[in-house]
Parts: C-alpha cells; structure tokens; sequence
C-alpha cells in the first residue's frame, strides 16, 4: 500500500486505537465489525471511522461491515507493525531501567535487546534479562541484532551527541524520552514522550475555568 504522507498524526493516533480494538475483537472470533459498531465501541462517530479506513485503502463495501482480519493486517502494514522492531535503549538510568523492566514492549512486536551506557558500575549488570553493555560496543551490536529503533534516555548535555551517533550507526527510529528537541536527517523518525507533556495536558483539562465554559 502506498503511503499517503497527508495522514495526520490525530489519524495516526486513531488507526492504532482501532488495531488494538481489532485485536481484541479477533480473539472473540467476530469476523465481521460494521462502523457503527466499532464506533459506539469506541465512542468515535461512524462516519469518522469510515474517513479513516478511507484514508489508508479500501477494505469495506457500503453496507457489509469490514472483515476484521484483513482490517487488522491492512492496519497493521501501514503502521509498519506487523514486523519486529528490535530496540535498544541508551542510558540505563532509572527511565532506562523501567523501560528494560516492562514486558509489554516485546509481546506487541517491539523488544529491547541491549541497554547502553558508559558508567563503569552498570555495565554487565542484567535488567529483567537484558544486558547493560559499554557504549564502545554500540555500532556491532546494532548491526550485530538487527536494531531498527533507540531509545533516548540520557540526560539533556548529551542527547544530541547520542542522536548522532545512533544516526551514524544506522538507526532509523528514535523514541525520544530527553524532553528535548533533537535533529536528524530526514530519513530518520523521531517520536517524542514527554510525560510532563502529558501531565500539563491533563491540568488543562481539569481546569474549569477553561474546560467548562459555556459559549
Ligand atoms: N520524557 C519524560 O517524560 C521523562 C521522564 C523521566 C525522565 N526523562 C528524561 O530521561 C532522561 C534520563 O532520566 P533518568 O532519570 O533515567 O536519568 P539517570 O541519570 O538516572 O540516567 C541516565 C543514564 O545515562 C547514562 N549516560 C550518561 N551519558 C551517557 C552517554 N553518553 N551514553 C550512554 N549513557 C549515558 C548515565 O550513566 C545514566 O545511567 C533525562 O533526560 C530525563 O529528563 C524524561
């Protein structure tokens, strides 16, 4: 399928939504979900749906529902995860160590192979089984592993230089926890978390002053 680089990141946001609805769906064996359905599932209107499906193929017939196993692999392609992502992690501080502890990462397609970081003291500690290996090894290791995506964990005054030597040594997806802004070339994808972000997000929702005015 190509890729339509008109698809906002709201659409983006949406189209994983409905993959991970999918999922659950498929173990109940329902082959068959019309828009309404996922809709009122999902509390997203209909029409939306259909505008989002629209938008990336064309997998339903007005009136027959979508069938849920060519809807999830349709998804699933154009998202590009219906293969592994082999991860590692630069900076096994704590950020990096809760990341290395969580399993969940690895059951949807994306493990962490390898824990990066120059304190003396980590290396050749193990993290839920993962290895805290010398920043020296980086560049084998990620050919070495197939490593498609980094992870940023080190603090502010060296996230730059870690983008860079990522970018160098292949990389072509950062997940980008500094709380900074870093610079790639074009060909790399960087998606940032920043959980303050998120908490400031979620204070502005709370805040009536703004959130409940009547127009
Ligand atoms: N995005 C968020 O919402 C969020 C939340 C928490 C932390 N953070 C950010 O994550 C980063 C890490 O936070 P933390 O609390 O885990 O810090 P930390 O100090 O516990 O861990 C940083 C680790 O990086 C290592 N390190 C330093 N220089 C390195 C280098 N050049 N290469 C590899 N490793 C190196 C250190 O030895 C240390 O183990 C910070 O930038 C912090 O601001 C972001």
């Amino acid at each position: 399928m190509e890729k339509d680089k008109t698809i906002s990141n709201t659409t983006i946001r949406r189209l994983t939504k409905y993959y991970r609805y999918i999922e659950e769906l498929d173990l109940k064996e329902t082959s068959i979900i019309s828009s309404y359905t996922l809709g009122k599932m999902m509390g997203i209107s209909p029409s939306l749906i259909r505008q989002d499906f629209n938008a990336i193929g064309e997998f339903g017939r007005q009136g027959h529902g979508y069938n849920l196993d060519t809807l999830k692999k349709e998804i699933g392609e154009f998202l590009g995860i219906n293969k592994i992502h082999n991860m590692i992690v630069i900076g096994a501080g704590n950020l990096g160590q809760t990341l290395a502890n969580y399993d969940g990462f690895a059951k949807v397609g994306f493990p962490i192979k390898g824990l990066f970081d120059i304190n003396p003291k980590l290396i050749g500690m193990k993290i839920n089984g993962i290895e805290i290996i010398d920043l020296d090894q980086l560049n084998s290791f990620i050919k070495d592993n197939n490593i498609d995506i980094g992870i940023l964990c080190v603090r502010k005054h060296c996230v730059q230089q870690m983008t860079d030597i990522l970018v160098d040594a292949g990389i072509k997806g950062i997940w980008n926890f500094s709380a900074i802004d870093i610079d790639v070339p074009d060909d790399v994808k960087v998606e940032s978390v920043n959980f303050s972000n998120s908490l400031f997000t979620l204070s502005y929702l709370m805040n009536d002053k703004y959130t409940n005015q009547k127009s």
